[in-house]
């Protein structure tokens, strides 16, 4: 954690507190980005507490705005709804609370050149790094927790009316380690704590499921990840709206197969249906066909068959007869995790996994490169304005497939167009008593009052978020280790009782 001496600090200087008038300061340093976005750490000079700050540049997203619209109106809900849970404590058993795993919004406003989004700081890396890093995850140790504790936050969201859209490996986070893990390692658990800590996020393409039938049949996402159903979609702008109607919607159970995907890419470091050619991952997506390793197939170690049997349930073609995230936490894969669902589900013993019908050479069993979101706001821009996006540097799944030298340019232009305007923000730079590594920003023009982003405009450093709930809740461990189930019968010494009580969950003793 930064020290809290690298921020700048209050000194009841007029002139020095005039200088701040965002009560944000950020770092010149940045978390990430994405194709239309940088994410800087952020400290609130109020509270000193740290967020990330997601600087949307409105250049780039001119005429797309409906998106950014529809991402800040989703985090909003979604970050009402996990506060209001909080604030409930109602007591859960699960091991991982969905509503601890899905990124929270705390603040939103707009500069003239940016939106800005103000969320939970999780700067220890990305999930595909950490399997990049590894070559690929222990199943006992880390997929089983990591996957039990992805679908807690797709059951989250589902159970609340939101599907994500591009469920994948860099779009799952590690938050600011809680201080209460260190409590699950002097327990001795058997799995990996950071589990704990796993954050989805990126809902740039996340939609409700109530919403309309449109918003369904959008082809986005990621090609490696997309669920057959999405791919039906594919070229559905083209088609005349007769036709269009005849393609069905999809539904929730999108992010099922994409959580297939990913289960299947920390086991074994590769995609499932990734090919050669986008052509060809498509035709093994749409006839579920997967890569499954020999010696993989054979291995009669019991995890092993649970394994297969998860991502096979998750790989299934039909999205009727495909289990929802909620039925899925009887799978005994990972029931142990969800201490209040007391039936496991069968789900077939065993399955007969055969060998991929494409012969294997077809699929690319190496590394697969970190995928911007072939989609999002150039793909839905293009369906918008129906001019080339091939232009943005993006690929959304009904493009052309173009050289990947092509699109790392294309995407390089961006970022240093989306640079150049970032430096502009830092307008007045703290000349005094500050810290070379920070910068500031006025909030200028004011955004009208009718402005979509005018929620928590935070004008000068007094105007409070109407987000007022501290951060520290939703900084709290995710809930209750695996290995201390429900109905435990132990008998809590006081430091556990004190950590039970402190995290609000339920044991009995
Ligand atoms: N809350 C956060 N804390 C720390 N880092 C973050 C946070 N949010 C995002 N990042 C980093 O910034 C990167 C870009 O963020 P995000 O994916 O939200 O942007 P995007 O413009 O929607 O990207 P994409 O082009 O993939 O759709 C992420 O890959 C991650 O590395």
């Amino acid at each position: 954690m930064a020290s809290e001496a690298a921020w700048p600090q209050r000194r009841g200087n007029l002139e020095f507190e005039d200088a701040i008038r965002c009560k944000y300061v950020t770092k010149n340093t940045q978390l990430g980005d994405g194709c239309f976005s940088v994410v800087k750490e952020c400290m609130n000079m109020d509270t000193r507490d740290l967020f990330a700050m997601k600087l949307i540049s409105k250049k780039t997203v001119q005429g797309k705005l409906w998106l950014i619209q529809r991402e800040v109106s989703l985090l909003k809900d979604v970050s009402r709804q996990i506060r209001e849970l909080e604030i409930a404590g109602q007591p859960c058993t699960d091991t991982f609370e969905g509503h601890h795993h899905v990124l929270q919004l705390f603040d939103y406003f707009e500069t003239s050149q940016h939106i800005v989004l103000v969320t939970q700081l999780c700067d220890h890396g990305d999930l595909y790094e950490n399997i990049i890093e590894a070559g690929s995850l222990d199943l006992t140790r880390q997929v089983k927790p990591y996957t039990a504790c992805l679908l807690s936050a797709i059951n989250f969201l589902h159970a609340n009316g939101v599907v994500h859209r591009d469920v994948k490996a860099e779009n799952v986070i590690f938050r600011r380690r809680v201080s209460e893990l260190d409590e699950f390692a002097r327990r001795g658990s058997n799995y990996d704590h950071t589990s704990h800590d796993l954050v989805l996020a990126d809902f740039g393409l996340a939609t409700r499921l109530d919403g309309s039938k449109d918003e369904l049949r959008e082809c986005v996402g990621t090609t490696s990840y997309l669920a057959p159903e999405v791919m039906k979609c594919q070229g559905i702008a083209r088609l005349a709206p007769s036709k269009q109607n005849e393609i069905a919607p999809y539904g929730a159970l999108i992010d099922v197969w994409a959580l297939g995907v990913l289960t299947y890419f920390m086991m074994t470091g590769y995609m499932p249906f990734d090919c050669d050619t986008d052509d060809e991952t498509r035709k093994c997506i749409q006839e579920g066909d997967y890569y499954v390793e020999d010696a993989l197939r054979d291995d009669s170690n019991t995890e092993n068959k649970l394994f297969w049997n998860f991502v096979h349930l998750c790989f299934n073609v039909n999205a009727e007869d495909r289990p929802s995230a909620r039925d899925l936490r009887k799978h005994p894969f990972v029931h142990a995790f969800f201490h209040d669902e007391d039936t496991v589900e069968p789900f077939g013993d065993r399955i007969a996994l055969r060998k991929s019908i494409s012969s294997s050479s077809l699929h690319k069993l190496q590394t697969p490169s970190r995928s911007a979101s072939f989609s999002s706001i150039a793909h839905l821009g293009r369906l918008d304005s129906g001019h080339d996006m091939k232009r943005t540097g993006s690929r959304g799944p009904d493009s052309e497939p173009f050289r990947e030298t092509d699109r790392d340019a294309e995407l390089n232009r961006v970022r240093e167009t989306l640079k150049k305007t970032l430096s502009m923000t830092s307008v007045r730079p703290l000349t005094r008593n500050s810290d070379k590594d920070n910068s500031t920003f006025t909030l200028a023009p004011l955004p009208p009052v009718s402005s979509l982003m005018n929620g928590c405009l935070s004008l000068t450093p007094e105007s409070k978020s109407n987000f007022n709930t501290s951060p520290c809740l939703s900084r709290t461990a995710s809930t209750n280790d695996v290995s201390w189930p429900a109905s435990s019968t132990t008998a809590e010494t006081g430091a556990e009782a004190n950590f039970s009580r402190k995290r609000g969950a339920r044991f009995d003793v």
